[in-house]
């Protein structure tokens, strides 16, 4: 079994064209298939302003345009495709923020629903209310692709340890996060909270980010990271547009749990965690 994965993370530049967003992550999902990537990760809300007032008049039900297009472009570029997150309406109106996975058929392999949503307030620096327009998912979602499991989290996910160690419990070797910090905890946190989670659980994880786009109303923090399972950081963007690549070596996984072997060594006697079994998101 080949023991590594191609990547590549697409940091776009997302404006209020719904239209212009899917042409731009087009190009990019091109320009990444030309530097041999396998599988590519697009940002949180790839194709709309991340806007919480805004999310209602972009939602689109699964499938639509959103999702036909990362469809069309997985099978057109042979390659997976982890397309960051759209705001979803299910039938009964209800939206979501969900992150929607093609392979390389153009098949859906898994979706996730976002989980925690992302309400905070930090007054004269951000505040912001997902839960006033967005309802939460209710799975832990983990996806099977060439052998290999990964987990699907967005953003503010991955403040919640609990939902990646389950994954890692359950076999994932690689946590895809596609997200959206911000200018204040993005400088604080984003790169803790992601090498955290790759030293907690030995493994890969992967957060893409959009571009900075000084005139959207949410300024991203950007930097979009590969970490290995070590802490290592394998790639880093900046703040503007532009494609990381790596290639995930999982004989490195093998190897960090072998020298250290934290997830044997735990004390289920003294602590344990409950958590709902996980699938792959497709109802
Ligand atoms: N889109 C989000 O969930 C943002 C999360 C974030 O910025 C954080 O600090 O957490």
């Amino acid at each position: 079994m080949d023991k590594t994965l191609s990547l590549s993370i697409c940091q776009m530049k997302t404006g209020n064209d719904k239209d212009e967003n899917l042409k731009k992550a087009g190009e990019m999902i091109a320009a990444a298939a030309g530097e041999g990537a396998e599988m590519v990760v697009l940002p949180e809300v790839f194709n709309s302003p991340y806007q919480a007032e805004l999310f209602p008049r972009y939602a689109e039900p699964f499938p639509g345009p959103s999702t036909d297009f990362l469809a069309a472009a997985a099978c057109k570029h042979g390659l997976c495709i982890v397309g960051g997150s759209i705001i979803e309406r299910d039938s009964q109106g209800k939206i979501y923020n969900s992150s929607f996975v093609f392979d390389e058929r153009g098949e859906l392999i898994g979706r996730h629903r976002k989980a925690h949503l992302f309400d905070i307030d930090i007054p004269g620096r951000i505040s912001f209310r997902e839960s006033d327009t967005l309802n939460a998912g209710e799975n832990i979602t983990i996806v099977h692709y060439k052998s290999r499991l990964f987990a699907l989290m967005i953003c503010y996910d991955c403040r919640f340890p609990e939902l990646a160690r389950a994954a890692a419990l359950e076999g994932a070797e690689l946590l895809v996060i596609p997200a959206a910090f911000n200018t204040t905890t993005g400088p604080a946190h984003w790169k803790l909270l992601m090498r955290c989670r790759a030293v907690d659980n030995q493994l890969f994880v992967v957060a893409a980010s959009p571009a900075r786009n000084p005139s959207a109303s949410y300024q991203a923090w950007g930097h979009s990271l590969v970490v290995d399972p070590w802490g290592d950081i394998l790639q880093e963007a900046g703040s503007g547009e532009e494609i990381i690549h790596a290639r995930l070596d999982f004989s490195r996984l093998e190897q960090v749990r072998q020298e250290l072997p934290l997830l044997r060594q735990r004390r289920k006697d003294l602590y344990r965690l409950d958590y709902k079994a996980p699938g792959n998101g497709i109802v």
